[in-house]
């Protein structure tokens, strides 16, 4: 970025530029920053689109627009022109990666240096084109303004009632915890402390089980939120919870049947993964003494094969919940065709947008619970909104009221601490826990600790000199401390360092203490060395079914062989964190895959290698085909059928996981799919909700806004045993750990009442 405000004459802009004084002017300023894709042609067709309606609309009303619409691809939800004014240049998507740097259009600190924020208030007005000041917002201006805290907040008018809408049914459902279910508070209070401690036996029933905590307070509650980094139980909590909550239904008096409950997670890919551990967890779950709880308590004891059936293991995408149809974004389910169900589990909320988030809620009927799970720290999701993060924002220090630790106090024994209560806190943190002990990571675990290091927030205790040399900490070795040994750094001098081949072919195994030899897991099982690429090519060749064999007779024996492919290709994957340029995923792929090739693990011309189909070719798709079945975000891999008609020509067909928890394999057409890349390069906003066993995470050579701590803590939690770490240019980890994502929306300031909402908390 540095390089592009050099030999600027004017960087403050002094002079008013004339974009904001006429329309013609601001069009072609607009014009110059979609050429240069600083900005999306759809905000600049918007602005074209108003003008057109409303002759004597404003440019600075027009530019405040086109930034608005802007800042929604963006993952903010509205455009705050105090935070505009203050930093004008990250109000574009500046600079767009392999931009040529000549030739610069104005930046925005150019043209809006000159500008006070009252000036634009004042512009911000119009009878047709601007709502302003309705409390309701029922009219039907295009945009909405709000003003609060000394700023101004600019809205496309649909985003502005998505939060709207999320806030009134989160508020409703807040409000009336005890209308929510039908086996009423006062059951569920009696019965509850023997429920959770039959599910959470412990030696010393008054010290702090998070765990436990959050059942409760997800019991207690129409809407509940279960935060936690990775492995600190969110799964194994809910399924304990779906058990309770069962089990009080079920141990009824006059209950005839079961909770509807539903699992749902926004993409194939994270369902697939709730799907494999929930329905272990579930035939893992002791029932025994939650059945025969429900004897004493109603004289009613559900059997324990009875309570276990009720706990549903199959997860589908939220799409596929509500109902999608092609064409449109609306909904099957919606306000006036509510969804059949009375529990509602979500799962990696953290990618949940707004959108979306809203069209659940309207969906949802109000006497339905809902639970989100998720990670708040993670990278929220890419379109407009972080949901689970703007509700978490008080998580850390939980500020549960008197009242709240009274009654956890009753239920659990365990007395809160000081440092998690507040006599202020809001309906909302009573609703919300978050589990702070990891079950996958100890303390001789890398993973866990470069996670921590990186994760925590600066404050004035920890600047960011102390958050990169603690970070950098993980990495050393010295007389007190021997090197994790889950990690590895590797640093590539260049786009063509071998060290590269070797990583993405082999997994480096030789970066790794002892060459990652003789590491059992938390469960005592010997783990084996990380790998890479090449463990899934050769289980490819080595599992191939006989070439007189074919898919229509054998299916089972195909079915087999994809899966343990599919199975082998998630032990290793290389994420990084840009699209284009030699460290982005179009520079990336090709390369890695001519080094598999000249490993002669894969066989393709140059032609096929970089645009076609070969066999091998790992491929992710990026946009839902509801008729092939496939999610956003499903990985398939190529593989080649045995021809009896012409045994010389390859078959090649994408095989895909069903994801149904089946085991069956989805063989699909490679002309069919529509919309898939080769995936041996993946983005680390790409591998959201996915785990691998190795995980390569590589940061570019050179500083970039999209780099934050979000986003390494992201990539650093998809490693399920080992990390390596690559550096592809000098301090980008010290960079990247120091800045953090601020999402703009008004949903942060909703969950506190120290954020001065525009109609009062929750
Ligand atoms: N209280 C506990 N005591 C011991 N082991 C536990 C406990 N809770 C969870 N585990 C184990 O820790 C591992 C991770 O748990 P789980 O999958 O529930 O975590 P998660 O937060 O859902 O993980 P993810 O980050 O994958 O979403 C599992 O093997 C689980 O059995």
């Amino acid at each position: 970025m540095r390089d592009l405000f050099e030999g600027l004459d004017d960087p403050v802009g002094s002079v008013p530029h004339p974009a904001l004084n006429s329309v013609d002017e601001l069009l072609a300023l607009l014009e110059r920053w979609v050429e240069r894709d600083w900005l999306r042609a759809l905000d600049r067709a918007l602005v074209v689109f108003l003008h057109r309606e409303v002759q004597d609309a404003p440019p600075l009303l027009l530019l405040a627009a086109a930034l608005a619409s802007h800042q929604l691809g963006r993952g903010h939800v509205c455009l705050d022109l105090a935070t505009t004014l203050a930093a004008p240049d990250l109000a574009l998507s500046l600079p767009p990666e392999g931009d040529d740097l000549n030739d610069p259009p104005p930046l925005p600190s150019q043209v809006l240096g000159s500008l006070t924020q009252q000036a634009w208030q004042a512009a911000l007005a119009h009878p047709v084109l601007i709502e302003h000041g309705v409390t309701e917002g029922s009219g039907t201006t295009p945009l909405v303004r709000r003003d609060f805290a000394g700023t101004t907040r600019l809205y496309l008018r649909r985003y502005w009632q998505y939060e709207q809408d999320i806030r009134r049914q989160l508020s409703t459902r807040l409000e009336q915890p005890s209308r929510a279910q039908p086996h009423a508070h006062a059951n569920v209070s009696s019965a509850l402390p023997a429920a959770l401690e039959a599910l959470f036996p412990s030696a010393q029933p008054e010290t702090l089980d998070w765990q436990k905590l959050a059942c409760a307070l997800a019991c207690r509650s129409p809407f509940a939120v279960i935060t936690g980094g990775p492995g600190t139980g969110k799964t194994t909590t809910v399924v304990k919870l779906l058990a309770l909550l069962q089990a009080l239904q079920l141990g009824e008096k006059e209950s005839e049947r079961p909770l509807r409950i539903k699992l749902a997670a926004p993409t194939g890919k994270a369902a697939a993964r709730l799907n494999e551990s929930i329905a272990k967890q579930v035939e893992e779950l002791d029932l025994h003494s939650l059945a025969s709880l429900g004897s004493s308590t109603s004289g009613k004891e559900p059997s324990v094969d009875r309570l276990r059936q009720a706990i549903p293991t199959q997860v589908s995408t939220l799409h596929r919940l509500l109902g999608s149809r092609p064409d449109t974004r609306h909904f099957r389910h919606h306000a006036g065709n509510l969804l059949p169900l009375d529990v509602l589990v979500v799962d990696e909320a953290s990618m949940v947008d707004i959108e979306m988030m809203a069209a659940l809620l309207n969906a949802l009927p109000s006497r339905a619970r809902l639970v989100l799970l998720g990670d708040k720290d993670q990278l929220a999701s890419v379109e407009a909104g972080a949901v689970l993060g703007d509700l978490c924002q008080y998580a850390v220090s939980a500020r549960y009221t008197p009242a709240t630790c009274d009654w956890l106090k009753q239920m659990t024994g365990a007395a809160i601490p000081t440092a998690y209560q507040a006599k202020d806190g809001q309906a909302l943190d009573q609703a919300i826990t978050m589990l702070r002990v990891s079950h996958r990571f100890d303390a001789n675990s890398g993973i866990g600790r470069l996670a921590q290091a990186v994760n925590r927030p600066l404050d004035e205790s920890h600047g960011p000199a102390d958050k990169r040399r603690a970070v950098r900490k993980v990495f050393k070795s010295d007389e007190q401390h021997k090197s994790y040994v889950d990690i590895s750094q590797l640093r590539l001098e260049n786009a063509d360092d071998p060290a590269l081949a070797r990583l993405v072919v082999n997994g480096n195994p030789g970066g790794f203490p002892n060459h990652g030899q003789g590491r059992h897991d938390r469960q005592g099982q010997l783990l084996a060395p990380p790998t890479g690429y090449r463990h899934y090519l050769e289980t490819l060749a080595a599992k191939r079914p006989p070439p007189s064999a074919t898919l229509e007779r054998e299916r089972p024996l195909f079915d087999a062989w994809a899966l343990d492919v599919l199975k082998a290709h998630g032990s290793f994957q290389l994420l990084c964190v840009l699209r284009k340029g030699p460290w982005g995923v179009e520079g990336l792929n090709p390369r890695i895959a001519r080094a598999l090739r000249r490993a002669t693990l894969l066989e393709a011309g140059n032609h096929e290698l970089e645009h076609g189909w070969y066999e091998g070719r790992p491929v992710l798709v990026t946009r839902n085909d509801y008729s092939l079945g496939l999610m956003n975000g499903d990985i398939g891999i190529t593989l080649a059928l045995p021809n009896p008609q012409a045994p010389a020509r390859k078959l090649l067909r994408v095989a895909f996981s069903a994801n149904d928890g089946s085991g069956r394999i989805k063989w699909v057409l490679p002309s069919r799919l529509q919309a898939v890349e080769t995936v041996f390069a993946m983005t680390v906003h790409k591998s959201q909700g996915s785990e691998f066993t190795h995980t390569a995470l590589l940061l570019p050579d050179a500083p970039n806004p999209i780099l934050t701590r979000e986003l390494v803590y992201t990539g650093i939690t998809r490693a399920r045993h080992w990390l390596s770490l690559v550096e592809s240019g000098r301090g980008m980890l010290d960079d990247a750990v120091t800045r953090e994502v601020t999402r703009i929306s008004g949903l942060g300031q909703l969950s506190s009442t120290r954020g001065s909402s525009t109609s009062g908390g929750f």
